[in-house]
């Protein structure tokens, strides 16, 4: 065969013919596969099986998300095997499967590594590290989402709606308009400028989130990480550092970030080392000095390790929600018959309770959680790395180095687990009975194995509180102040690459200011 190629490449004189033909062939290899055919030919040859899962890892990269809702169809819920090119993925979906990954020492299953995988920090972020396994130094910066950030959301609620309110205005004044009289808002772009702002009035203290220099910086900064993560992962050891460099300006996000935060971290630790009575300043309520005060007794962290890690909390809070605020709007205005019966809702008293309370809006809670399960734009969830071989009780072995990972997103979109799964449906999950138990149970923010949007278990995101809250206000302010119509959009909304699903950039939302 090899030798036909050559002879082919000589023919020819042509080696992009060539590599265009071993692509389809491989390509109708994987597609033939698992006919027992085919099986016999490819395991009758190494070489093919090494080729053809070489193809198939890298064709993951673009097709992720795809391939494992493929497998998954065709599982019966068994447990499934995804390549990338670096591992191994083990997908699992059985709730026994899930309880064991989540009672799994942290010497055996790790998120941390998954993260580190993901984001590269010591090459992307300063040369910032953390271990391994997550909790051995504390987990302080859970601790100053879930408690602190989530008990002062009601508090929060005039601030953040200010902050999206003048941002969303930006917006729109700074669209560009149609003859007749829409402006025309690039989707994705705008809600990551709203976000980034939101969480600045949160995190940062107003000399740093009023600064263009640090909110640019800050908006930049998780894209800058992810690209240059992925230039690490796939390219040669050898140019990957140097290539990175070249498409993040030399990292320039994450040094501008860090340079702004370096500072004001520094004085903060300073000062939290002094008696009240000898600071002369009342303590600052924001994000930073949260995480200042939740940082492990035990250990004596450096500035720049605290840096560090406002940065990694700063990276999982604003591209997330960037992406989830963008779908929850393209759900929204691609199903205008809603639009009517949530802005009762938000014309009704439940919005004085949402506002005094951070709660409530049950409306706009059930749509925003069916966009949150059809739009999913992460495919797997529950991710760990394997530390060292861990098995399962009944057998099921995850190979040190590999990860498992639970595939939510397909799972979220089978009628065994919510019936008529592939119609979207806004009321899905108002309670027939509305009382208080009933609609506790059924919101967006509830962690459960059965949700598994957060995590599961132990592990749950402690931003989802917020994450919810700022949805809310987003979608009301966009409800109460403009009308909005979703430009058609051609093909697909979103590009795949590995797990997730990110909105198209172009995508467009046509808006003017609501005639009353
Ligand atoms: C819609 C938006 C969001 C989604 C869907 C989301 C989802 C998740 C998930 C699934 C996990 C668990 C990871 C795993 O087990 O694999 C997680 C963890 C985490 N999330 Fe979020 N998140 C969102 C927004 C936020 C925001 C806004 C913040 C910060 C304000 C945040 C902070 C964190 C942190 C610190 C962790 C690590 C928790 C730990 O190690 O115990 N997330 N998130």
């Amino acid at each position: 065969m090899i030798n036909m190629l050559q002879d082919l490449v000589q023919e020819l004189h042509q080696p992009s013919v060539v590599f265009g033909l071993v692509c389809g062939l491989l390509y109708i290899l994987s597609v033939c596969k698992d006919r027992p055919q085919f099986q016999k030919v490819i395991s009758t040859s190494r070489i093919w099986t090494t080729v053809l899962n070489k193809y198939l890892a890298y064709k993951y990269l673009l097709n992720g998300a795809s391939m494992i809702e493929e497998q998954y169809a065709q599982s019966n819920g068994q447990p499934f095997v995804i390549r990338t090119p670096e591992k191994m993925n083990i997908m699992v979906t059985s709730s026994a499967h899930i309880q064991e990954i989540d009672k799994a020492p942290r010497h055996q299953l790790s998120l941390h590594a998954v993260a580190k995988e993901f984001l590269q920090p010591k090459n992307t972020m300063n040369g910032f590290e953390w271990k391994d396994q997550r909790g051995i130094e504390g987990t302080g910066f859970v601790r100053a989402i879930r408690n602190l950030l989530t008990a002062r959301l009601p508090e929060l609620i005039p601030r953040l709606s200010t902050v999206i309110e003048d941002q969303i205005q930006a917006e729109v004044t700074q669209a560009k308009q149609t003859k007749d009289g829409w402006g025309r808002i690039p989707l994705f772009a705008a809600a990551k400028h709203i976000v980034t702002r939101t969480n600045c009035a949160v995190f940062f203290p107003a000399e740093l989130s009023s600064n263009p220099e640090f909110v640019q910086a800050a908006l930049e900064f998780p894209e800058d990480v992810f690209f240059a993560a992925e230039i690490i992962r796939i390219l040669p050891r050898g140019i990957a550092p140097f290539l990175a460099k070249l498409a993040t300006k030399n990292h320039k996000s994450t040094t501008v970030m860090y340079n702004f935060l370096y500072p004001v971290v520094q004085k903060r630790m300073e000062l939290s080392c002094l008696a009240p009575e000898l600071r002369g300043e009342e303590e600052p309520n924001d994000g930073v000095q949260w995480l200042i005060n939740t940082t492990p007794k035990r250990e004596s962290w450096s500035t720049s390790r605290l840096v560090g890690e406002i940065m990694a909390v700063w990276y999982g809070s604003l591209h997330t929600l960037a992406i989830a605020t963008t779908y929850a709007l393209v759900d929204l205005y691609s199903r205008p018959e809603y639009i009517k019966s949530l802005r009762a809702e938000l014309s009704s008293s439940m919005f004085f309770q949402f506002q005094s309370t951070s709660e409530g809006l049950p409306e706009m809670d059930s749509f925003l959680k069916e966009s949150a399960r059809l739009s999913a734009f992460e495919s797997t969830g529950v991710r760990r790395q394997a530390l060292e071989d861990f098995r399962f009780s009944d057998g099921l072995l995850v190979p040190k180095g590999s990860w498992v990972c639970v595939p939510h997103r397909a799972m979220m979109r089978d009628d065994r687990h919510f019936p008529e799964a592939d119609r979207f449906d806004g009321r899905r999950f108002l309670p027939r009975l509305p009382t208080p138990e009933a609609l506790e149970a059924s919101r967006l923010s509830q962690r459960s194995n059965e949700w598994l949007v957060w995590g599961a278990g132990r592990i749950t995101c402690p931003g989802r509180f917020y994450a919810v809250v700022v949805l809310k206000l987003v979608l009301a302010n966009m409800l109460q102040n403009y009308d909005a119509e979703l430009e058609p959009i051609k093909g697909s909304r979103s590009a795949q690459w590995r797990t997730a699903l990110i909105p198209r950039a172009g995508i467009t939302l046509k808006v003017k200011p609501r005639q009353i």
